[in-house]
């Protein structure tokens, strides 16, 4: 699955449809059995989640988006296909929620590649269920650092506190994914698939008991003025590091 939103594939509520539509058609296909994820943009994963989505927009608008952002987190986390993601390029916030979602992860050695959850350098906060996953995936005391810093870990940290599972040169970030691959593949199908429910279905259900009020609590956070204007100084920070 090669993500295309340009220039950074961030999620837009298009974006992300697109993403589950394609996530469901693989899922429901008996012929295939493990997913790839990489990016078709150069230099860039995922920008993570679309700013422009929670910026002027209105309540309605919000809560659609949040729920669609639920759904993407609850079906790759879940999936009872194999998922690698190779990730050739910068990985921020919401894109980087994706690759913790994955089984396994490839990271291109490039240091501009960083990845994280970066949310409070945006004065905003990542949601009990991103810092779930990163707790899972790094444990309490490296995932306590790091959502509060907002830290991108270059590829060697990232490797280092277990947010990557390899590094490896950029030019092999896929074929590196395949060989993982073909090690997952040769575990029994439903003794992988139960196993990986085991592990990971009391952090989906915790979200699925409190849907809607973490819907409701994300729209009334993002309604607020002072997280508009923190959000607007942002997106105008990045249009201003082209002048
Ligand atoms: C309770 C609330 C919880 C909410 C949880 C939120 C999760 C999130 O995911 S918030 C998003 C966090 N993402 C980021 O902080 C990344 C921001 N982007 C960047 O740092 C950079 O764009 C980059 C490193 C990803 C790429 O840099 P570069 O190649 O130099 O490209 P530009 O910065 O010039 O960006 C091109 C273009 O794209 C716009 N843009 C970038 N990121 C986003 C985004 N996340 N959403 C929407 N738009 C984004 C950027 O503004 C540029 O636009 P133009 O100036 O109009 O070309």
């Amino acid at each position: 699955m090669k993500m295309r939103n340009p220039p950074v594939n961030s999620l837009s509520l298009e974006f992300l449809t697109e993403l589950l539509i394609s996530l469901e058609k693989l899922e429901s296909d008996k012929a295939f059995h493990a997913i790839i994820l990489t990016s078709d943009c150069p230099g860039i994963f995922s920008a993570g989640l679309d700013l422009m989505e929670m910026c002027g927009r209105d309540p309605t608008h919000y809560a659609e988006y949040w729920k669609a952002v639920q759904e993407l987190w609850l079906r790759f986390y879940l999936s009872h296909l194999v998922v690698i993601s190779a990730i050739n390029g910068v990985n921020a916030a919401g894109g980087c929620l994706l690759a913790l979602s994955c089984d396994y992860r490839v990271l291109a050695d490039n240091p501009k590649y960083a990845m994280g959850l970066n949310e409070t350098l945006l004065g905003i906060i990542a949601p009990f269920w991103f810092k779930d996953t990163l707790v899972n995936t790094v444990g309490h005391r490296t995932a306590e650092r790091a959502l509060q810093l907002g830290l991108l870990f270059p590829p060697a940290e990232a490797l280092q506190v277990g947010m990557v599972d390899k590094v490896v040169p950029e030019d092999q970030v896929l074929s590196a994914a395949r060989s993982e691959l073909a090690q997952w593949l040769a575990i029994p199908g439903h003794a992988r698939q139960l196993t990986k429910s085991l592990m990971r279905k009391p952090t989906a259900d915790r979200l699925l008991k409190e849907r809607d009020a973490d819907i409701q609590n994300f729209v009334r956070f993002i309604s607020r003025d002072a997280i508009q204007k923190a959000l607007r100084v942002y997106l105008e920070k990045l249009k201003q590091k082209k002048t």
